[in-house]
This record gives C-alpha cells, structure tokens and sequence, in this order.
C-alpha cells in the first residue's frame, strides 16, 4: 500500500501526493476513511485514479466549528499564521477564536500585522496588538506590497521547514502572501479545483501549497476566517486557553469559577489592571461572550 498526503479535498474526493510529487483523485472509502489536508493516508492505485484505504495517526488536528456545522480542518501543522492588517480593521474577537482554537489544537500561532506603509492605521493596529505580545504571542509587521522581498526573507525565516496554516480576514492580504511565497499559487488552485471537480471550477476549500522545489516548506491555504466557531470547545476550558487569565484561575475562591460572576474571582479582579500581568477589558468581554456562546445548546 502506499502513503501519501493529502493536499486537498472536496466531498469524497481528496487530492493525494506521494513521495515523488504526483498527485492522484482519490476516492474515500467508508466513514472511517474522512481525511483532511495535511492527513497521510494509505492509497490503493486503481486505473489513474486511487482509493484511500486509511488515515495514518495525527500528530494534531485544528478545528473550526460554527453552528451550521462546517467543520473545516487540517492535520498535521507546525503552526498557524494569523494575517491581520492595519487596514481594513481586524476583529480582535476573530483574531481571539483563531488563537483559542490553536490553544486548544496546542499549535503554535504566529501574528502578522500587514500594511506598514498606511502609518497611523498601523499605529494603531500595533498598539491593539500589545496586550498579544504581552502573551508571548510574536507580532511579525510586514508590507506584502511595499517591500514583498524583504518580507519574504522575514517570514521564511519563521516558515523554513514547516507546514504553516494561513488565516486570516478578507482584505488582510493573504492572497498577496500566498502569491509571494508560492510561485504559481493562482493557477495551481485552478488546476486543484478542476481535478477535484472533474472540470468544473469552484473554489477550493483548505489547499496545500509548497513553498519550495524540495518540499520541505508548506502553506495551508484556509478560506472562512469570518465564521471562526469553537463549537467544539468545553466553556469550562476557555480560560486555560487564553494565557492572559490563565494564571489569575488559581487564585479564584471556588475551584469551579465560571469568572463570570463570582465573588472572590482571581480573573475579574484581574481585569484593567496595569501592572503588565492585568487582562484587558476587551478580552474580558470576548471571554464572556465566547463564554455565553459556547454554553447554549446547539441549534441542529
Ligand atoms: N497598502 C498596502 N496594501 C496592501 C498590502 N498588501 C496587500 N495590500 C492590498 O490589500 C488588498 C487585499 O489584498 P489581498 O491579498 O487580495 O487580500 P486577501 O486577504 O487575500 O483578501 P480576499 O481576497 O478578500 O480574501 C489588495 O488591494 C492588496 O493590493 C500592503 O502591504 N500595503
Ligand atoms: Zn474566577
């Protein structure tokens, strides 16, 4: 049997790699056999066409779960880079779903913050960012348009080696980082939608990119970045998740602490304070909101 990867999927179809680099239209086989990019799966060749006969065990798995039950995946990461810009104005609560999910998937996230040349947006955008790298959460400024080529030395020195999923909010600037670092990009996704769709040309879901002839660096190209549910995460875990209230839970009077109301709370008396280790007031209010979310009954 042979093992390759999956770079992309659609319905029963995956997109299979192997060891050499050709890709074969795979079909799934039974339930059990639900594979995600970044998944190495055992493939039977049948005429040029395969069949996936199992998935080998994950290293990790990153979840993005909403109410109209998409999950969207992928397998295997190294880490995940959240492209925000200065303009147009990211969502801090988007950018906290995305960091979350990571915490829960324990897959390191990296920031970027594009378009350094549109100065006072940035500014501002940087300062937004300081409680994130307050963290320990690395901001990395790029200007994808204005100095593509020095940024590119700046993110492969991040990248180099390993399997990295982009997201991030429409208009960032992901297309032009994906367009940088993959030469071909645009009519690789073509060709990937065209295979998955026997001619058709939709858009393609999470695809896998190599940055480089030797394929060792890969991007993970993930659509969706607005509807970011963590479904999927317990409310009781939230707080472990955001290492900003982390370390406050231990100082809360009851050991089940929903830090939502309860008198003797180590996190609410955390919040606005300034001495570097207090918890924002716009994280506090994700916190409570995310909480609330996750704790009403699914709508299916
Ligand atoms: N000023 C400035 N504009 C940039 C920079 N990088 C990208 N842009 C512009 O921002 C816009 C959005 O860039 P895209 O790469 O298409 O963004 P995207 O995130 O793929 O957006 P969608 O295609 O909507 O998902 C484009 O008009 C880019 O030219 C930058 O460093 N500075
Ligand atoms: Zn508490």
């Amino acid at each position: 049997m042979n093992i390759g990867l999956v770079v992309a999927s659609h319905g029963r179809h995956v997109l299979v790699e192997d060891d050499a680099g050709h890709r074969i239209l795979c079909h799934l086989r039974g339930k059990k056999n639900a594979s995600v990019v970044g998944d190495r799966v055992r493939w039977m060749p049948s005429g040029d066409e395969g069949s996936v006969e199992g998935v080998q065990p994950r290293r990790n798995i990153f979840w993005r779960q909403d109410e109209m039950r998409t999950k969207s995946f992928a397998a295997n990461l190294d880490q995940v880079l959240v492209l925000v810009a200065a303009q147009p104005e990211f969502s801090e609560s988007q950018l906290t779903r995305a960091l979350i999910a990571c915490e829960a998937a324990g897959i390191a996230p990296l920031v970027a913050l594009n378009k350094s040349d549109l100065v006072e947006d940035f500014e501002r955008a940087w300062q937004r960012l300081l409680p994130y790298q307050r963290m320990h959460y690395g901001v990395l400024p790029l200007s994808l348009k204005r100095s593509g080529e020095v940024d590119r030395d700046k993110l492969m020195a991040h990248l180099e080696g390993k399997a990295t999923l982009v997201l991030g909010p429409s208009g960032a600037g992901k297309s032009t980082l994906v367009n940088l670092l993959v030469p071909g990009a645009t009519a690789q996704t073509g060709e990937i939608s065209q295979a998955l769709n026997s001619g058709k040309h939709t858009t393609t879901s999470t695809t896998w990119y190599w940055c480089d002839a030797q394929r060792r660096t890969a991007l993970i190209d993930s659509p969706g970045f607005q509807e970011f549910g963590l479904r999927h995460i317990d409310p009781a875990q939230l707080a472990a998740y955001m290492p900003d209230l982390r370390p406050h839970v231990e100082h809360c009077r009851f050991y089940n602490c929903t830090h939502l109301h309860e008198p003797g709370c180590g996190v609410i008396a955390a919040v606005g304070r300034e001495d570097g280790s207090g918890i924002t007031p716009s994280r506090y209010r994700i916190y409570r909101e995310l909480f609330e979310e996750l704790s009403q009954p699914p709508k299916w």
